[in-house]
């Protein structure tokens, strides 16, 4: 028997977590979606018809152990103050996945002291690839720790922080993460197909190819530096890719653009807070 979870916002990141948890098992009864909007409703309704689906937060609140605050940050601190009678009535774990919105903010704006963990998740969890980093605060239990880490782990690979200040990179690396990996894949994709391959050819191999690489590095006892010097023959092709790619700086624009997110993070966190 499973504990039952609350998600408040059925979006893209909500069902990603949804849709994990139903494949490694959770039982779809004891899972409900709360979202406004009847289109997302009937998409998360029509992929898992057991589920319950409701357009009244405070309903799927009143059935939850967990609650999952899954809205964007912009209108978390309006759901929020909506949601605060149900929750404060029935104090069940709140989990937050927004990026950039502080906890104290949100335990603020949910009308007091809250058992919270703040996370951030990515979309693979969909297929149980995903990768988050929890923070709780002093008000959650061992066993909400552990039911908050149950949840998550069932989706991916799990990580506790001390520092709640840390989410904002950790925003900028696995939160964001997802979408620079498709760019890669996308920009693989269209080189090869540019060099004359057919372009379905092309989309697999770079798919597998970006996988493969993932999934050798996290099986390897061995660094991606190393792994990286096996690929490249002295005066063979792989070291005329890396020149170019090293000389283009791709070093530094990763670090730029992921601080660019990081900061963005905070700026949302200080915006917000002032709520
Ligand atoms: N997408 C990602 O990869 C990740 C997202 N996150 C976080 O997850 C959260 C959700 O992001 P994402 O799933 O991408 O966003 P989406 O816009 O896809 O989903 C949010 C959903 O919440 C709905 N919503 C708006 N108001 C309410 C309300 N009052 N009650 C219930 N639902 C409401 C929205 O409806 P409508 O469209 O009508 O506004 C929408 O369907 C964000 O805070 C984001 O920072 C964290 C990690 C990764
Ligand atoms: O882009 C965003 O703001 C959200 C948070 C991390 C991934 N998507």
């Amino acid at each position: 028997m499973n504990e039952t979870i609350a998600f408040i916002g059925a979006g893209n990141m909500a069902r990603s977590l949804i849709g994990g948890l139903i494949a490694d098992g959770w039982n779809e009864d004891a899972l409900w979606a709360a979202d406004p909007e009847t289109t997302q409703r009937q998409e998360a309704q029509g992929r898992w018809p057991g589920m319950h689906t409701t357009g009244d937060g405070a309903e799927a609140v009143a059935h939850a152990d967990v609650v999952v605050l899954a809205v964007k940050p912009q209108v978390l601190g309006e759901v929020c103050r909506a949601l605060a009678p149900a929750v404060q009535s029935r104090r069940p774990l709140v989990v937050s996945i927004a990026a950039g919105v502080r906890g104290d903010d949100i335990e603020r704006w949910l009308g007091g002291t809250l058992a919270l963990v703040r996370c951030m998740p990515n979309t693979p969890a969909l297929v149980g690839s995903g990768a988050t980093a929890l923070v709780a605060n002093a008000h959650v239990t061992a066993e909400q720790r552990d039911l908050a880490e149950s949840i998550l782990r069932a989706v991916g690979l799990t990580a506790w922080l001390e520092d709640e200040a840390q989410l904002d990179a950790v925003t900028a690396l696995s939160g964001s993460g997802p979408a620079y990996g498709f760019l890669l894949i996308e920009a693989m994709e269209n080189a090869g197909t540019d060099l004359g391959l057919p372009r379905e050819t092309a989309r697999l191999l770079a798919l597998q190819t970006v996988f493969g690489a993932a999934k050798l590095a996290l099986e390897s006892d061995e660094d991606a530096a190393t792994l990286r010097a096996r690929v490249t023959s002295r005066g063979g092709t792989t070291e005329q890719a890396l020149a170019v790619l090293e000389s283009g700086g791709l070093r530094d624009l990763m670090l730029r653009a992921m601080t660019a997110a990081r900061d963005r993070s905070r700026e949302l966190a200080d915006q917000l807070g002032r709520d």
